[in-house]
């Protein structure tokens, strides 16, 4: 029996690839620079996992996407962020931070959400700034952060500060 695969969202399609963690989400058509992909809706509160992204400050604030965009992908030089900053759950969303051409991956980076990530990974990122080994910003430096996410959650930067 075959499964069929049905898009979360029209302008984007998971790109399904056989290995572990090798599948990814990319999109179907261009973008423009700051321009919004979704806002997050159809969230819901979850124990830290690989598939979560978080939400607060505090080691409990994580949410499952219930999407398809749980299949973006970490790049150290990424093109998209997650915005999860507003006190209003339903401004939560995902935009562009440079234009992205039709049948690319959308990547972000891991850090710029995660302060320490359930699964750690090595990066097969394959960008020329790459950082190697992802951990989330416990292990990393300001300089770090801010020149490969190019922006972050605001816990990202408080939780540094208090390092
Ligand atoms: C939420 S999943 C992203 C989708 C995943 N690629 C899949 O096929 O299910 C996060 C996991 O994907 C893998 N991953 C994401 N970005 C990666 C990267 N740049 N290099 C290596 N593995 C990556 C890691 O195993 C990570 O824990």
């Amino acid at each position: 029996m075959s499964v069929s695969y049905s898009p979360s969202h029209p302008d984007f399609v998971v790109e399904f690839k056989s290995g572990e963690f090798a599948s990814f989400l990319k999109t179907c058509r261009s973008f423009a620079q700051g321009e919004t992909l979704t806002v997050l809706s159809n969230l819901t509160r979850c124990p830290k996992a690989y598939s979560s992204v978080q939400c607060g400050r505090g080691p409990e604030d994580n949410v499952e996407l219930n999407s398809d965009f749980v299949f973006v992908n970490h790049s150290c030089e990424p093109n998209i962020v997650f915005d999860l900053s507003s006190a209003d759950p339903s401004e939560w969303h995902v935009r562009t931070l440079k234009d992205i051409e039709v049948g690319s991956p959308v990547t972000f980076f891991y850090p710029s959400t995660e302060w320490d990530m359930d699964q750690a990974f090595d990066c097969r990122c394959g960008t020329k700034s790459c950082l190697g080994r992802i951990q989330g910003a416990k292990y990393l430096t300001v300089e770090e952060l801010l020149r490969h996410g190019r922006w972050a959650n605001p816990w990202i930067p408080e939780l540094m500060e208090s390092k």
